[in-house]
């Protein structure tokens, strides 16, 4: 025998089942169905990063963490490398807008980050940081549906977009199931969807692939490499596997200033020594320092 059924289960089978049905009542028999026009979830966006005499402190009188004198970023993706402490977070803060450098300017496609349109220029940002920490008893949709109303996003857009970044990232399974159940790698994904949601120009990626398993890991390449060429990605890491398959660029970042920056494959090719091992290059490029 079977057991009761729930309302809200029933709601939906209801709704499942009998739309279709319904639809095609009204649209007659011989009506075709409409094929399901799939959204790509990021337009691609052609955008100029200029980074001018920035200098990034956190003490008074210490050494700044990042110091930048001049840096250009148009084509990517690309890879911030460098050893721990290099500066590749305070960097990333200071590009997602959430942290004003005591001197010098950040500004995308000619607009100030840190200027009076700041709000404006920073929605063209998306950035997903090292530490992660969504509230463990909201849902997957409810954290996406946070982060829209956070953005600012409107709310018909806002259900699309939420659709399409859940999807994006191979959530769509999970997309009831509450944060604390998520794996570490689930968790990073959501992060990612939240950080696509205002399909940004400029996607900043802190150590995306950090702590995951090498499936998780090749899960998580494959969405930033499908995402990466529609806007300028730029992700830090320390595995430079990551960073040789993902990345068309690369920038070594050593004592919060910018040893080398070029192209990825001209940096392994050149610096990697016999078998053309980035780990090779990236160890070589920091030991001349
Ligand atoms: N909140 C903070 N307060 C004081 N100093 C900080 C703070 N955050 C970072 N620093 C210092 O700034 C420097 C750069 O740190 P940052 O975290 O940007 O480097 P990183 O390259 O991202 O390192 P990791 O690879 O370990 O994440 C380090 O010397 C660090 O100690």
């Amino acid at each position: 025998m079977e057991g009761p059924v729930r309302p809200r289960l029933l709601r939906r089978q209801v709704q499942r089942r009998a739309w279709p049905r319904l639809l095609q009542g009204l649209r007659g028999p011989t009506a075709q169905p409409r094929p399901v026009q799939r959204q790509p979830v990021h337009h691609v966006h052609a955008v100029t990063v200029l980074i001018s005499g920035v200098r990034c402190t956190y003490h008074r009188d210490a050494i700044p963490a990042v110091s930048i004198d001049q840096l250009e970023l148009t084509a990517g993706p690309v890879g911030l490398v460098g050893v721990n402490g290099a500066g590749k977070s305070t960097l990333l803060r200071t590009l997602a807008g959430c942290r004003q450098p005591q001197e010098g300017s950040v500004s995308i496609d000619g607009a100030s980050l840190y200027g009076r349109r700041r709000r404006v220029v920073a929605q063209r940002v998306g950035y997903m940081p090292q530490e992660i920490q969504f509230p463990g008893e909201l849902s997957v949709t409810q954290v996406v549906d946070y982060a829209a109303w956070l953005r600012a996003l409107k709310p018909r857009h806002a259900a699309q977009r939420r659709a399409d970044v859940i999807v994006a990232v191979g959530l769509e399974d999970r997309a009831d199931q509450r944060v604390r159940a998520l794996s570490g790698g689930m968790r990073r994904r959501l992060a990612l969807a939240v950080a696509l949601l205002s399909e940004p120009a400029v996607l900043l990626l802190d150590e995306p692939t950090t702590g995951l398993d090498p499936e998780q890991r090749a899960g998580v390449r494959a969405i930033i490499g499908e995402i990466a060429g529609r806007c300028l990605t730029i992700m830090s890491s320390h595995v430079m596997e990551d960073v040789a398959s993902i990345t068309s660029n690369v920038i070594v970042l050593h004592g919060g200033r910018v040893l080398h920056q070029g192209e990825t494959d001209a940096f392994v090719r050149e610096r990697g020594g016999p078998t053309q091992s980035a780990e090779v290059a990236f160890l070589t490029t920091i030991a001349g320092a």
